[in-house]
């Protein structure tokens, strides 16, 4: 960046605390150190770093720190009085949310990268920070560098928005994508994922949906202007997904991702986290390897899609610095911007009541009667039947069958009821199915 503008630095200076130097912080405080006098110019007042903290001084880090800048006293940092604005990229749930209060607290806006403490949490931050007239800020914590909670707070608050469904976790999209692309099983596509680095040792929070879950839960609060908590949301991870079943949706020119969807059901929202097969037509489909992307359906603005890098620390930490920009901008102008909107207070939909579609994929034998068992079986729980395909072999024949819209709890009924029947051999694959299929 050039560094000719001067202007700004007339003004007092802000005190920025940095909590965490780890894959975002250190790029937060490179970014920090690096952009210096754009950065004032774009604020109306320098920023100036006042402490990083740290678990351990002497440890390795990505970025080199100025050593005075480092400290292992993050309670004492985010309370001194030059410190204006906080920036947390610790994650978890403590000592994060407690540094987070007392910054607060203390009169600093903050800024969180943390999408597991703000959906475990969320509504504690934001009475506190109402409380105390300042800001909090998260665009990190959702699809990374993605811009996707801004626009919902601010640029499409005059709209209504009424669903939003994202691929927010880039290691399952990474796995789902090389298991479409080279017919690889789950393990093995996982494997490659922890090769690159894509893919943590422990791999649960990811793989089991907790990550996309507590992105479903803050993406679903923004939307509806109400309160959607990580233990609200439905969540099924893709461990359970075979090469059989991404090879049916490839059959059916579909795809399996795991999606994030937040919807009006109603007055109500429903919020789920699960594999989802949808049609290579659709603009979800179109996002590979660890990318991430959100779409939102709003009633005048129509479909948008928000693409990009959803991890990673510099993508990250252009997030980060977005919202510092924006809480510093109005620290210096003694402001603050508009805080919680959560006045529709939607109850959420369980799972088994909430309306989706399935396909379904049964290996039967090849006899009069079996199809119209099977059809059978759907009328009963009164799940309606869209377009069923069959294919023979010899003896044998694949049935895939994609149901009507239906309740959640009566499609599982009606896949419960298949795998109990003489004439089905398995049930081979069963998918929620998203866009026109
Ligand atoms: N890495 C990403 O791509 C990414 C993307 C989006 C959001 N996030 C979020 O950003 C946050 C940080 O993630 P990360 O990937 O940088 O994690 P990280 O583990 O690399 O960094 C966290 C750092 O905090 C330090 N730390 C722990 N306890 C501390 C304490 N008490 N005081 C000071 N430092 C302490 C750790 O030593 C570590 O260096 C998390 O909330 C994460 O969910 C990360
Ligand atoms: N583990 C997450 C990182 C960002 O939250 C992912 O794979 O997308
Ligand atoms: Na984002």
């Amino acid at each position: 960046m050039s560094s000719n503008k001067t202007t700004a630095h007339a003004v007092k200076p802000l005190g920025v605390a940095v909590l965490g130097c780890g894959v975002v912080g250190s790029q937060v405080v490179r970014l920090l150190l690096e952009g210096d006098a754009d950065l004032a110019a774009r604020v109306g007042a320098p920023l100036e770093i006042r402490g990083v903290a740290v678990r351990r001084l002497d440890a390795p880090r990505d970025v080199e720190v100025p050593a005075e800048l480092l400290t292992t006293d993050a309670h004492g940092l985010v309370a001194r009085d030059d410190v204006d604005l906080v920036v947390e990229v610790i994650g978890g749930i403590e000592p994060a949310r407690g540094l987070i209060l007392k910054a607060l607290e203390s009169g600093a806006s903050v800024v969180t990268a943390n999408k597991a403490l703000l959906a475990e949490d969320g509504p504690t931050l934001y009475e506190a920070a109402e409380k105390a007239g300042t800001d909090l800020y998260y665009e990190a914590a959702v699809a990374g560098a993605i811009p996707i909670l801004r626009p919902l707070r601010d640029s499409l608050v005059g709209d209504h928005v009424t669903k939003v469904m994202g691929i927010v976790n880039g290691t399952t999209n990474y796995i789902l994508d090389k298991m479409d692309t080279y017919g690889a099983g789950f393990e093995e596509a996982l494997a490659e994922a922890q090769e690159l680095g894509y893919a943590e040792a422990d791999p649960t929070a990811d793989v089991e949906g907790f990550d996309a879950a507590a992105k479903a839960a803050i993406l679903a609060s923004l939307a509806f202007h109400t309160r959607v908590t990580a233990s609200d949301v439905y969540r099924e991870g893709i461990t359970e997904v075979t090469a059989g079943d991404v090879a049916s949706a490839k059959a059916m020119g579909s795809v399996v991702k795991l999606l994030a969807i937040a919807e009006l059901d109603g007055d109500d929202v429903s919020a789920r986290v699960h594999p989802v097969m949808i049609p290579r037509t659709h603009a979800l489909a179109t996002v590979r390897g660890a990318y991430n992307a959100v779409f939102v359906e709003s009633a005048s603005a129509g479909d948008l899609m928000f693409y990009g890098q959803g991890a990673g620390g510099e993508p990250t930490a252009s997030a980060v610095l977005g919202d510092l920009v924006t809480i510093g901008r109005n620290k210096a102008l003694g402001a603050r911007g508009f805080g919680e909107s959560a006045y529709a207070a939607r109850a959420v939909r369980p799972m088994g009541e909430t309306v989706t579609r399935y396909h379904v994929s049964l290996d039967v034998a090849d006899k009069a009667g079996v199809l119209a068992a099977v059809a059978t079986a759907f009328s009963e729980h009164g799940v309606s039947i869209k377009a069923v395909r069959q294919e023979g072999r010899g003896e044998d024949a694949q049935l895939v069958v994609v149901s009507h819209e239906a309740p959640d709890a009566a499609l599982a009924a009606t896949v419960q009821h298949l795998r109990e029947m003489e004439y089905v051999r398995d049930v081979a694959s069963v998918m929620r199915v998203e866009g026109a299929v």
